[in-house]
């Protein structure tokens, strides 16, 4: 009998229709470093022939049968890892390195991030380490304006591809990067022709590593520092306000979304009780419009020790507790949130009436502590 399995990552690879996410995928299969990874791949339609088209064993590629990954196949996607942690097990696979779910292209993200978050089963097993997005130089600009599916895949992105760029021309790179920028200001963009895009690293972006912690939680965090640059602190000795909000103003329609990407920074530790309402209020209340949100909290029952956060809608994974600041010169609670249909000045309401800042109608202390609502697996 062996020990328990490591813990897989899993990368979702999302685009809309014929973005080239296959093609990004078989170049990135020739990286030696994502030998022994399992590809699972969706099909739309009765005919099967993505499997076909990526060069990875046969024995690594899974094939959904048809049906939208997201709706009608989400189930098989569970069997579906859950069936590989038993070939693990038994041994009739080696043990994987990756797990890579390419979506089909007219998939909303969120679901598919849920089934792998949100099964007790399947999170044991497996941590989401991150979406890839690949968009099409020629015509992104235009399927986001028409598809609220493929700004939602911008938008929940933690890597931005941008694939066929030598077929567009200056003015629409430069117009569809401003358009990524909007809906995600956070992601890095990648030309999808350099060598950049077709190294494992490129999956690479999860919000922690079991067996590290630390480094992970420093590369996303990094992402956010520097989006934060760009943007006013309010230096209220509390919070910052870095919101995002504003961008969307000038030409909402332009995307036809009401998609939000913002952060609350918080200078205190908090009481785990007053997170737990908040995260509670949050994903019961607005679960659906809560597209994703990532944080790193810092709790008054061990600050030197802070908590990672990740949801995507109203799923959220076990809370992990890091060994220590990934920046121990940097102990703020800092927590990104993607949303659709949800104003920044709501959440950060709320954020403020269950971390004490002043307000008319905050909870007190003792409601929070009695606090009835206790989600099970929430406790900090
Ligand atoms: N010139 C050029 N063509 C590309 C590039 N990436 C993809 N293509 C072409 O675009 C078409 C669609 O690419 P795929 O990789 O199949 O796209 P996909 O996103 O997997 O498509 P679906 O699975 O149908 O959603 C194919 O004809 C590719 O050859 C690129 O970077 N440059």
């Amino acid at each position: 009998m062996s020990g328990p399995l490591p813990v897989v990552p899993v990368s979702i690879l999302t685009g809309f229709l014929g973005a080239g996410k296959t093609t990004l995928l078989n170049r990135l299969l020739r990286d030696p470093d994502l030998a022994d990874t399992a590809v699972i791949i969706n099909e739309f339609g009765d005919v099967s022939i993505d499997h076909l088209l990526v060069e990875a064993s046969s024995d690594g590629v899974i094939e959904l049968s048809d049906g939208c990954l997201c709706c009608t196949v989400r189930g098989e996607l569970v069997d579906t890892l859950a069936d590989l942690v038993d070939r693990m097990q038994t041994g009739r696979i080696k043990p994987l390195r990756r797990v890579v779910i390419e979506t089909t292209g007219l998939a909303d993200p969120a679901p598919v991030l849920q089934s792998v978050l949100g099964n007790p089963v399947i999170a044991q097993n497996f941590r989401l380490d991150g979406v890839v997005t690949v968009v099409d130089a020629v015509n992104g600009l235009q399927t986001i304006a028409n598809h609220v599916e493929a700004a939602k895949q911008v938008a929940v992105a933690d890597r931005l591809v941008i694939s066929k760029a030598k077929l567009a021309n200056g003015e629409q790179l430069g117009a569809l990067s401003e358009q990524l920028r909007e809906l995600n200001p956070r992601a890095p963009i990648i030309d999808g022709d350099t060598d950049e895009a077709a190294r494992a690293e490129l999956f690479a972006c999860g919000l922690y590593d079991p067996s590290t912690k630390v480094a992970d939680v420093g590369r996303w965090l990094q992402d956010e520092t520097s989006a934060a640059h760009h943007h006013g602190d309010d230096h209220d000795g509390h919070d910052h306000r870095h919101g995002h909000h504003h961008h969307h103003h000038h030409d909402v329609n332009r995307h036809g979304s009401d998609i939000r990407s913002f952060s609350i920074v918080h200078d205190r530790p908090i009481e785990p009780m007053a997170l737990e309402m908040f995260i509670d209020l949050l994903r019961s209340a607005h679960g659906e419009k809560l597209l994703r949100m990532k944080a790193i909290v810092s709790v008054t029952a061990n600050p030197e020790r802070p908590l990672v956060l990740h949801g995507v809608q109203s799923v959220f994974h076990a809370p992990e507790r890091l060994s220590a600041w990934p920046d121990p010169a940097d102990r703020r609670t800092r927590m990104v949130l993607i949303t659709k249909g949800l104003e920044e000045d709501f959440v950060r309401d709320l954020f403020d009436a269950f971390t004490g800042k002043p307000a008319v109608d905050r909870p007190d202390a003792q409601a929070l502590a009695d606090n009835p609502l206790a989600i099970p697996g929430m406790t900090f």
